[in-house]
C-alpha cells in the first residue's frame, strides 16, 4: 500500500503566505523521511498540515487513496500521530499518568492491567522506565522529549510526524531515540517524517530527504542526492562539504565564509 503524499499545499498566517505549493509524492511506508530546512521556512507548519491541527488554503493530504480532509477529526487522529516541537503536559501528572493518557487517547479510559503493562513496557523501551514515578514538573528538558516521543509512539498509527524529536538531547540519545523512531516505523510499516537540523543526523538516519526553503521544496530524494545538490548551500548560506566517512556514511561539514 502506498503512503503518505502531498499534493500543492498552501498555507498563510493571516497575509502571509508561509508554504506554497509543496508537493511530495507518496513516502514509502516503513521508510523514515527527514525533513530538513532553516528557521522558520515552514517545517512545523507542513506537520500541522498533515496532522489536520491546521486546514490548507490549497491542496491535498493523502494516504494512499485516502483524502485525509474528508476523515473525521478522531479518524485522522487516530492515522497520523503528531510530536509537537514543545512538549506541554500538566505539571502534576506523573510521566506514566501522561503516558496512560496517550496510551488511552480514543480508547476510551477503562484501565485494563494490559493498559499498565503496555505502558510499563513502552517506557522500558523508551529507557526511561525510571521516571515513571516523576513528576512532569520533575523532569530535564531532555527528559521531556524523550517522554514526548514516548507518548508518540505508545500509539499505534499510520504516520508518525516528529517535530525536531532531538533538539534537547545530548548525543548519545539523539542516537537512542532516532533508533527508536526508525524501528519503529520499519516495524509498524508506518510511514514516519521527521524535522531535523543537524544534517549528519539527517545523512544517518534518512531513508528518503526533504530540503524545505520559504515554503517550498527545493530538493527531495536520497540523503547523498539532497545533500550534494547545490540548493543546500543555497538554502542555508553557508559553504557545505560532504565526505564519505569510514562506515561508508556521509559527513556533512559546515563552513561560514
Ligand atoms: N501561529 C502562528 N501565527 C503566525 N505566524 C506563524 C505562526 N506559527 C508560525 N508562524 C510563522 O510561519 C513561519 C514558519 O514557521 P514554522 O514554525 O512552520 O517554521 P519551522 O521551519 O518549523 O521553523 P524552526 O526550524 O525555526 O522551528 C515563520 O515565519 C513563523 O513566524
Amino acid at each position: 500500500m502506498t503512503g503518505l503524499s502531498a499534493q500543492g499545499l498552501c498555507f498563510s498566517y493571516g497575509r502571509r503566505q508561509v508554504l506554497s505549493d509543496v508537493s511530495f509524492d507518496p513516502l514509502e511506508r516503513g521508510k523514515l523521511t527527514v525533513l530538513i530546512g532553516p528557521n522558520a521556512a515552514g517545517k512545523s507548519t507542513l506537520f500541522r498540515l498533515i496532522a489536520g491541527l491546521l486546514a490548507p488554503s490549497a491542496g491535498k493530504v493523502h494516504i494512499a487513496d485516502t483524502d485525509l480532509a474528508r476523515l473525521s477529526t478522531r479518524e485522522r487522529l487516530k492515522k497520523v500521530c503528531f510530536m509537537p516541537q514543545f512538549f506541554t503536559a500538566n505539571a502534576a501528572l506523573t510521566v506514566f499518568d501522561v503516558m496512560m493518557m496517550a496510551h488511552k487517547q480514543l480508547k476510551g479510559w477503562r484501565v485494563s492491567e494490559d493498559d499498565m503493562f503496555a505502558v510499563g513496557q513502552a517506557l522500558e523501551d523508551a529507557g526511561i522506565g525510571h521516571l515513571a514515578e516523576a513528576y512532569v514538573s520533575e523532569l530535564s528538558g531532555g527528559q521531556s522529549q524523550m517522554v514526548s516521543v514516548a507518548q508518540a509512539l505508545i500509539r499505534k498509527s499510520d504516520v508518525y510526524l516528529f517535530d525536531e524529536p532531538t533538539s534537547a538531547l545530548d548525543l548519545r540519545h539523539q542516537l537512542d531515540v532516532l533508533t527508536q523512531i526508525k524501528t519503529a516505523v520499519a516495524g509498524r510499516q508506518a510511514v514516519g517524517m521527521v524535522a531535523l537540523h543537524d544534517l549528519n543526523l539527517a545523512a544517518r538516519y534518512a531513508d528518503n530527504l526533504i530540503l524545505l526553503g520559504e515554503g517550498r521544496i527545493l530538493a527531495q530524494g536520497s540523503p547523498e542526492e539532497v545533500l550534494r545538490s547545490p540548493a543546500i548551500s543555497n538554502t542555508y548560506g553557508v559553504e557545505i562539504e560532504i565526505t564519505t566517512g569510514p562506515r561508508e556514511n556521509l559527513l556533512v561539514h559546515a563552513y561560514t565564509s
